[in-house]
């Protein structure tokens, strides 16, 4: 089984994956689309990409791409804890506060906000396609006097020197992943199994007062439990939106086909992201 995953070696992606297929054929792709794009032409089975962290909210590219771009289903869903960690090469250990650029995915630079405006306050800040590219591209060019922004393995993998460990802004770091595949099958995985859940994307009839009420209504008389509502842009205009719903539930015989045909009576469109088991990492 070929997996894709968000590379290079030793981003939070591999990971997880790490964790979660140690025995499979892992394949690096260097952005989330080019991982969703793996799937859809048939050069992998599954990809696995960051879906949200507890600090910084959603990737955007991750939802937007499942709604606009493809038609791929979540498998499974693997939450790990994120530690950050400040890197230089070893050339420039020591002196650390001549960075001259502190580079790494967006999401870890802004897990490390706070830190970042104390100790490096205008010091340029650069993103990379991810946490692991920016340990590489430091690793790299030791000329440079850059940092990075990842995790331990990075920093091994990478041979670069921790000179700050820790630098998340906030002790609950968590971020889920999901595992994508083009047919919808919950992929049962050898991992703490948390809740079973099931991720639907709606688009309101235009200009319906009261229409979201009442898409909550159709869940909230079945007593079925979101774990996440958020809006996102259509791309349509502004003002227009779609909802990505998490149910804190399987698919059933009885309950979530009710509350579809319910939403889509109600005039929205409904489109099945993927009903899959939730997975705990650990550390
Ligand atoms: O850059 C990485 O190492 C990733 O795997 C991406 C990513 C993300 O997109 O949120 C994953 C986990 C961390 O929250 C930071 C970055």
């Amino acid at each position: 089984m070929k997996i894709a995953y968000l590379g290079p070696q030793a981003s939070f992606t591999d990971l997880a994956v790490r964790k979660a297929f140690p025995d499979e054929h892992q394949v690096p792709c260097v952005t989330i689309p080019d991982c969703i794009e793996a799937v859809i032409e048939d050069e992998v089975d599954y990809a696995v990409v960051p879906l949200e962290n507890a600090l910084e909210g959603s990737v955007h590219i991750t939802v937007d791409y499942l709604f606009h771009e493809a038609d791929l289903s979540i498998v499974a869903e693997l939450t790990s804890p994120i530690q950050q960690h400040l890197m230089v090469h070893p050339e420039n250990s020591g002196g650390e506060r001549r960075i001259e650029k502190i580079m790494s995915h967006s999401h870890a630079l802004a897990q490390c906000h706070k830190f970042l405006h104390k100790a490096y306050r205008g010091t340029p800040l650069e993103q990379t396609t991810s946490t692991a590219a920016a340990a590489k591209y430091v690793s790299e060019h030791p000329g440079e006097k850059n940092a990075a922004i990842g995790n331990e393995l990075a920093a091994k993998e990478y041979g670069l020197s921790i000179s700050h460990e820790n630098i998340h802004d906030f002790a609950y770091n968590h971020t889920r992943f999901i595992v994508l595949h083009k047919k919808s099958h919950p992929l049962a995985i050898e991992q703490n199994k948390s809740e079973d859940k099931t991720t639907l994307m709606v688009t309101l009839p235009k200009d319906r007062s009261g229409a979201l009420h009442q898409v909550l209504s159709t869940f909230a008389w079945r007593q079925l439990n979101l774990s996440k509502i958020e809006s996102r842009p259509l791309k349509t205009g502004l003002g227009d939106y779609f909802f990505l719903i998490d149910v804190a539930h399987g698919m059933d015989e009885v309950l979530l086909p009710g509350a579809i045909s319910e939403m889509e009576a109600l005039g929205c469109e409904v489109k099945m992201i993927g009903t899959y088991s939730s997975y705990m990492l650990d550390q």
